[in-house]
């Protein structure tokens, strides 16, 4: 039986938990170094990734998810958990991951219109999908290195990539009714 943490600092975890939990998966919240040795793989939900990285670095755990990532434990950020993944933030210093190889804007979708929702595909692997995508005060990817596969894209900007072990979305597949992009990151990813 497969455990997904999902950190659970701050920001929308709940949600992340539930769907998971709806798949039949063991989902488990993640706040301490401790919690992190027993995984399959982990998700950094959205939030305020300024204040996820404080914690983050707070509570010791910055380096040693660090470490397990690199290693090679399956993780898939979405919006602020996207942002932590960047390995750079476009104007901002803040603790982070940084292992993607992608750079990111926050908030970069205007600040009248700070969310929407739009109708994506998403290419799973020679499988189309369409997909109701929510963002909230989304990262745009802004580069995104030759190692990055794209899964998606919105107004010709990538919105769910993937290296490696690491998924990202810049949007909250946790909000909707939808629970492919977790049964995705747990079948093929992890
Ligand atoms: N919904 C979200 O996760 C928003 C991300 C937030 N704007 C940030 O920069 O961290």
């Amino acid at each position: 039986m497969k455990t997904i943490g999902v950190l659970a600092l701050q920001g929308g975890f709940a949600k992340h938990l539930q769907m998971v939990s709806s798949l039949g998966v063991t989902a488990v919240p993640v706040r301490s170094e401790e919690e992190l040795g027993t995984l399959d793989g982990i998700i950094l939900p959205g939030g305020e990734s300024t204040t996820i990285g404080m914690l983050l670095e707070r509570r010791g755990l910055l380096a040693p998810l660090k470490e397990k990532i690199a290693g090679g434990m399956p993780v898939f950020g979405t919006c602020a958990g996207m942002i932590l993944l960047a390995e750079t933030i476009e104007h901002h210093h803040q603790s982070h991951i940084g292992l993607m190889d992608i750079t990111v804007e926050r908030n970069a979708y205007g600040s009248q219109v700070e969310s929407f929702e739009a109708d994506l595909e998403v290419d799973l692997y020679g499988v189309s999908h369409n997909l109701r995508g929510i963002f909230i005060r989304a990262p745009r990817i802004v580069r995104a290195g030759i190692n990055v596969e794209v899964l998606s894209r919105f107004s010709h900007a990538p919105v769910l990539i993937r290296q490696k072990n690491m998924l990202a979305a810049s949007f909250h597949p946790e909000l909707g009714s939808d629970p492919i992009l977790h049964e995705f990151f747990i079948s093929h990813v992890l």
